[in-house]
């Protein structure tokens, strides 16, 4: 089922000289399912981002060209009460998700549900169930400002998760954590899709992209240069041409593929790569 359509999207920031920073975008996002957009720094891809969740048009001005529909409706269209309760939105600084008017993480997470009116009692088992599928009780009753970066993201993932939205958009959520934060995050991530939640993820690390997702989006200059299933566009030797990165093996494989054509599947991950190459050696 489509939940949301781009339909020759253009958009131009109020001060940008003139120029588009979206390109006749186009795409179609399936029910369930995991979309990736990849690509260098200034791509466009915050900005798409942004016009999915609704910010631009209704928070940045500037000229937005085309259609974007959310379950059939134009996001001009949308309130935005409605559309937040659709569509959650976690940003790349997990700091500047903190409300800051919350003195626990508890209280943290109950915020948004407190300010739709919520009944206290449904409040609390909703924030415990939570906090308990995340393993976050630790934290509870902490204040959400003496966090580590990786703990403040959890945070702003059970926030946002408690609202129980059907689009998750997540952008770059890992990009200011170790390697054990970034695992947590993708671990939540895993667990929002098997729960059937569609999102659409903009990340970095193409090894976490080719394990978790279902398509990818590559931008180049504001618009979708490719798409496609991921195993299809992560082995696409293309792709290096926009810089948007392709993950260790599938960069072997093209490597190999050079040395010999007979290495004829770019692997994307460690096991489509074991399976490659000993097939290979045993040719
Ligand atoms: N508020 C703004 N006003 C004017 N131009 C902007 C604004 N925000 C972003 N831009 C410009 O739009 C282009 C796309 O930026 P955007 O942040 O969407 O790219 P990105 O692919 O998300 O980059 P990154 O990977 O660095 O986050 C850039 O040229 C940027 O300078």
């Amino acid at each position: 089922m489509e939940l949301i359509r781009a339909k020759n999207i253009n958009y131009k920031y109020p001060i940008n000289d003139g120029q588009s920073t979206l390109k006749n975008v186009n795409f179609s996002i399936q029910k369930g399912e995991l979309y990736s957009i990849i690509g260098k720094n200034g791509a466009g891809k915050t900005t798409l981002c942004n016009v999915i969740r609704g910010f631009i048009p209704h928070f940045h001005r500037g000229e937005l060209g085309g259609e974007l529909l959310i379950e059939g409706k134009d996001i001009r269209e949308w309130d935005m009460s409605d559309l937040a309760s659709k569509i959650g939105f976690i940003f790349q600084n997990p700091f500047t998700q903190i409300s800051g008017v919350k003195d626990t993480v508890f209280d943290e997470i109950a915020y948004g549900l407190e300010n739709l009116g919520v009944e206290i009692d449904d409040i609390k088992k909703r924030v415990e169930q939570i906090i308990d599928l995340l393993g976050i009780g630790d934290l509870a009753d902490k204040n959400p400002y003496e966090l580590s970066g990786g703990q403040k993201q959890r945070v702003a993932f059970a926030a946002v998760i408690v609202m129980d939205p059907d689009i998750l958009v997540i952008d770059e959520p890992t990009s200011q954590l170790d390697p054990k934060g970034t695992k947590d995050i993708f671990e939540i991530i895993k667990f929002l899709k098997e729960k059937g939640k569609t999102i659409i993820l903009v990340e970095h690390k193409l090894e976490l992209i080719a394990e978790h997702s279902d398509y990818v989006f590559v931008m180049d200059d504001g618009e979708i240069m490719l798409d496609g299933k991921v195993d299809e566009v992560l082995s696409m030797p293309k792709v290096l041409d926009y810089d948007a990165g392709l993950p260790q093996y599938a960069l072997l494989g093209i490597e190999m593929n050079r040395k010999d054509p007979d290495f004829n599947q770019i692997p994307i991950n460690k096991s489509q790569a074991e399976l490659e190459i000993n097939k290979w050696l045993q040719r």
